[in-house]
């Protein structure tokens, strides 16, 4: 039978190896467990294997598909796909040549690409389409499967990039499919932020070998890969994910939740600001604890309402920092991450990059410079920026703050003299295929904070990072009904408000300290966020 190519469906893409079946499974057992469960594709591909074993493989295999009407795609091997007319072929670059293998395929077979940069894109937009129907947009995660691999993993902010050349080169009949070193971990948080960043399309969905092919039980593994295909929601925080503003009732709400929950507040940190952070938190009704242990970061992340806050000024190993990232995202407690210097070094950037490919964050809070280099708008040549000033002026502020929010699906928090907080989570809801349909980074709810300048926070240390603390308290103590935009906006009102009182009882830096410790201390207790210095208007 020959599939039309409208009516394939993508979202769960079985890519076959032979060399990791567990003891007493078979290739053929392997696919149709997976094929019994909710793999809607198939590639067999099998790397050093005699071409006789090969199409021997590839019949019995196109067997099976053929009883669950589910198309078999060859890997790389043009002439036995079509001896045995197979339903397509899956090339990769170094492979023969995209209009030479449609030229032998024909226009009705299925023809598959390895993608892994934009400009790969643009040529298969220039060929048409009658050239590449889908593409493999990978390597997302390190894979030990795909042997001397060529492509350093690019994470979701790599194939948001290919989805948006695919948008900008108008390649709309692109399929798409992740692939590389995608589990049940990982899947969900995929799907959630490779989405164009106009919010057209997302991926049409995963493609993988070792979860199913390496799987004791491939039954198992593939329900369970299916079932979080079809959650349709991501829940990586207990909490309220929907994108309603905050009022002062509902932050009253979230001090009176913080007060009562008293949430241990695990710090991982710059040595500068371990104290200070320390004792914001004591004022805040919450207890910290400096810990970077790997070992225990597990059973830190499963006392109730624990909450990590992740600041990348900290000298622990990235093997740590890891661990941590993995431990609470696996128990959804909350994580807030404050990319300290993001760009500032190559060192810095490569690390903050690298965790932020790790995992899903309930916030990411970072100062001007810090959020303008994630959202890519730091080139100081762009328009917004007075270069007299220095300053960059609040509609570009916002709309990096969006940005940030909308590619990590987080809660963004930008400080300067005006704080600007963005909801991206969407209520952690997802699209396979259809993206966020239309909605793009400046459609997200976002707030301003001022409340004048205070020019002597910058005199102290750890001003920037112990908001941090304060994010991570607020977003730590909320119940399961309390939102976290309210938290995170709430604990940024606190911390503005508590500043400027400080500012006007101090008699310099170090009365300051004290008098911010003291304000927060009193702000908080008091729970009167109608009386706070600091406004909050809707952007
Ligand atoms: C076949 C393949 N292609 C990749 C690419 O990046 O193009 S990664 C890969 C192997 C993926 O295996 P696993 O699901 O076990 O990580
Ligand atoms: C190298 C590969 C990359 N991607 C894919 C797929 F996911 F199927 F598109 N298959 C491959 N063999
Ligand atoms: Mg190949």
């Amino acid at each position: 039978m020959v599939f039309t190519k409208e009516e394939v469906d993508y979202s769960l893409y079985l890519v076959t190896d032979s060399t990791m079946l567990p003891p007493g499974t078979t290739l053929c057992s392997q696919v149709e467990a997976g094929l019994k469960n909710g793999v809607t594709l198939v590639q067999i591909r099998e790397k050093d294997i005699e071409t006789k074993n090969f199409v021997a493989e590839a019949l019995e295999v196109q067997k099976i598909c053929k009883k669950y009407n589910v198309p078999l795609i060859i890997n790389d091997r043009i002439d036995v796909a079509m001896a045995m007319d197979a339903d397509g072929v899956h090339v990769g670059q170094d492979d023969m040549p995209i209009p030479m293998v449609r030229k032998l395929l024909g226009p009705s077979k299925i023809l598959g690409w390895s993608v892994g940069k934009p400009s790969e894109v643009e040529t298969l937009a220039k060929w048409g389409p009658d050239m590449v129907d889908y593409i493999g947009v990978g390597t997302l995660f390190p894979t030990s499967t795909k042997k001397n691999p060529k492509k350093s993993p690019m994470g979701p902010q790599g194939a948001i990039a290919i989805l948006d050349a695919l948008e900008e080169f108008k390649a709309t009949w692109c399929r798409t499919v992740g692939i590389g070193g995608l589990h049940p971990d990982n899947i969900q948080r995929v799907l959630c932020q490779c989405v164009a960043s106009n919010g057209k399309r997302s991926l049409d969905g995963i493609s993988l070998v070792s979860d199913i092919m390496a799987a004791p039980d491939a039954c198992a593994a593939t329900k369970r890969l299916r079932g979080l295909l079809d959650a349709t929601r991501y829940q990586f925080v207990e909490c309220e994910l929907n994108n309603t503003f905050p009022t002062t009732t509902s932050i009253q709400n979230v001090i009176s939740q913080v007060s009562n929950n008293r949430p241990l507040v695990q710090h991982i940190t710059n040595k500068v600001h371990q104290n200070f952070g320390a004792n914001v938190t004591l004022a805040l009704g919450s207890s910290p604890i400096m810990s970077e242990i790997e070992s225990e970061v597990s059973e830190l992340a499963r006392i109730p309402n624990a909450s990590l806050l992740l600041n990348t000024g900290s000298v622990a190993p990235i093997e740590m920092l890891k661990a941590a990232i993995n431990a609470y995202n696996e128990v959804n407690r909350p994580i807030t991450f404050d990319p300290v210097g993001y760009s500032a070094t190559e060192t810095r950037l490569c690390l903050n990059n690298t965790l932020l490919t790790y995992g899903q964050f309930a916030c990411i809070k970072g100062n001007c410079s810090e959020i303008l280099s994630l959202a890519k708008l730091n080139n100081h040549k762009m328009k917004g920026v007075d270069s007299s000033s220095g300053k960059t002026n609040i509609d570009t502020l916002v709309r990096a703050t969006q940005i940030v929010a909308f590619q990590y699906r987080t809660v963004a928090v930008c400080t300067g003299e005006f704080d600007c907080v963005a909801d991206g989570t969407f209520g952690g809801e997802y699209k396979l295929s259809s993206g966020t349909e239309g909605i793009t980074a400046e459609d997200l709810p976002c707030v301003i904070i001022e409340d004048g300048p205070i020019p002597i926070m910058g005199d102290i240390t750890a001003s920037g990072c112990s908001l941090g603390s304060t994010i991570a308290s607020f977003i730590g103590g909320l119940d399961s009904t309390g939102k976290l935009f309210d938290a995170v906006v709430g604990a940024v009102l606190l911390y503005k408000s508590a500043g400027k009182l400080a500012s006007t009882r101090c008699q310099g830096s170090g009365s300051f300290h004290v008098e911010l410790i003291d304000a927060l201390y009193q702000l908080f207790h008091e729970n009167k966020p109608e009386k706070w210095s600091a406004s909050l208007k809707k952007f």
